[in-house]
């Protein structure tokens, strides 16, 4: 096992740009929790649902995403593109387009089981050669009943208006979840422990301890 020192330089542990083409507060928290260094640069790509398969749906978009920097960047990066929907009974739930939709999607959750699918997308390229990955984790959430007064008020905290399924698990929606099977960073937006595996099996060291 290699040591490396407190503080050393990318350039010293062979490590590469890192890019998240991401404008989420969240991915962004959940990247430097697990201390890889990274830059952002937000992807300004349309994103457009054209399957009724989450899986491949977060897939394809967080492939729209990575690809839209990656192209536009130069020398030797790695891209990390991702994407996060909500899927329950049979409907794909993106962000809420309005008060009115966000206070729906809450209806449609409460007191049931759905799932939260985040795909993401890797590009690296070193010299003349480009790597590519992408897959997606999926994580079941079980809400406890909601009166129509808790998504009311939920709904005017603004909280779910920025966030897939319209709720976020790691702000005040949290005292709604009764249950939840798989990775709980997956639900905010990024299976970090899944990325760092898939970027160790790539060959690529992502971590700065
Ligand atoms: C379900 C859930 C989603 N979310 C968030 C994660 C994502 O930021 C957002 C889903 O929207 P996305 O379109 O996946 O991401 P984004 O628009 O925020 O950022 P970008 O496209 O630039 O990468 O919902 C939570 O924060 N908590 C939750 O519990």
């Amino acid at each position: 096992m290699k040591e490396y020192k407190v503080g050393i330089s990318l350039k010293e542990k062979n490590m590469r740009k890192i890019i998240l083409a991401s404008a989420s507060p969240r991915r962004r928290e959940l990247l430097e929790q697990g201390g890889i260094p990274f830059t952002v640069i937000p992807s300004q790509a349309e994103e457009k649902i054209t399957t009724e398969q989450p899986g491949q749906a977060v897939e394809e978009l967080s492939y729209l995403k990575c690809s839209d920097i990656y192209e536009k960047s130069l020398g030797d990066v790695l891209v990390i593109g991702a994407d996060t929907v909500v899927a329950s009974e049979g409907k794909i739930l993106g962000k809420p387009s309005s008060q009115k939709d966000a206070v729906k999607m809450l209806q449609s959750l409460q007191g049931r089981e759905h799932e939260v699918y985040t795909g993401v997308t890797i590009m690296a390229r070193e010299g003349n050669e480009n790597r590519k990955k992408t897959f997606h984790e999926k994580t079941k959430v079980v809400f406890y009943p909601m009166s129509d007064e808790e998504i009311r008020s939920y709904v005017n905290t603004g909280e779910p208006m920025d966030k897939a399924g319209a709720y976020g698990i790691q702000g005040k929606s949290a005292v709604f979840i009764k249950e939840i099977s798989g990775d709980y960073n997956n639900v905010v937006g990024l299976p970090l422990a899944r990325l760092y595996q898939e970027l160790k099996n790539m060959g690529i060291e992502s971590r700065e301890w």
